[in-house]
């Protein structure tokens, strides 16, 4: 980490995030990056199956319910799978700049407990860009969308290219995304810039 800012607010020659002109339009259903994904994918039996939609400028939201299968302490979600709901909201922010990008830092605030059960409606909008560091801030509210803030996450994402899966993922799998068409698709749209 040594000459990194661990700042999560954008530096002061930051750029506003630009809304790439074929990202899906507010209200759209995103999709799933990858089946397997363990916060969005539907093949994924263990995950989240976080569900997000495009919203306004560069921003989405999103809905995960919690299950039994995600406690911590008796009846109440873990703290681990919060965050990984709340990054996985901040991910689906790239459908909206059309690159792809990883979390570098993630900063949460656990603010209230959520019981299993609840369903956490979580919002995300890109914050600056500077270069390849993408700015986000992400909130999770129970009761439903405009109930009280349960989990609030400020992020740090940095632009990578495909070679960035395909180099450090295991073959097994970079193989099988690369033999399945839809996904090459998906990986091509996260790719076309203006
Ligand atoms: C098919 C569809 C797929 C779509 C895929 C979508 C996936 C979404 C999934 C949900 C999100 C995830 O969980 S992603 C998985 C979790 N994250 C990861 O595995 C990332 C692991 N880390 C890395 O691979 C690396 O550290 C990178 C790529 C983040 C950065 O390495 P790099 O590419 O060599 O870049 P580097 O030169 O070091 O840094 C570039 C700039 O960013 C800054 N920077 C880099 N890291 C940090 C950091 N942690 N904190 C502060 N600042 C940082 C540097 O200071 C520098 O600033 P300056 O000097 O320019 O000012």
């Amino acid at each position: 980490m040594s000459g990194r800012t661990t700042a999560l607010t954008p530096p002061e020659d930051a750029v506003p995030p630009v809304r790439h002109p074929d990202a899906p339009a507010p209200g759209e259903p995103l999709g799933s990056h990858y089946d397997q994904c363990f916060g969005c994918g539907e093949e994924q039996p263990h995950g989240l199956r976080l569900a997000a939609t495009a919203g306004e400028g560069v921003s989405v939201t999103a809905t995960f319910t919690v299950r039994p299968a995600h406690q911590g302490a008796p009846g109440l979600a873990h703290g681990g799978v919060l965050a990984t709901a709340l990054d996985e909201t901040l991910g689906a922010l790239q459908w909206l700049l059309r690159v792809i990008a990883v979390t570098g830092r993630l900063e949460t605030d656990f603010v209230r407990p959520v019981p299993v059960g609840t369903e956490l409606h979580l919002e995300a909008r890109v914050t600056g860009v500077h270069g390849r560091k993408i700015y986000s801030t992400a909130t999770g509210r129970i009761g439903g969308p405009d109930g009280p803030v349960a989990v609030r996450a400020d992020a740090l994402f940095i632009e990578v290219a495909i070679d960035h899966f395909i180099d450090n993922g295991r073959p097994e799998e970079i193989n099988a995304a690369l033999a399945d068409p839809d996904q090459v698709r998906v990986a091509r749209a996260f790719e076309v810039n203006p």
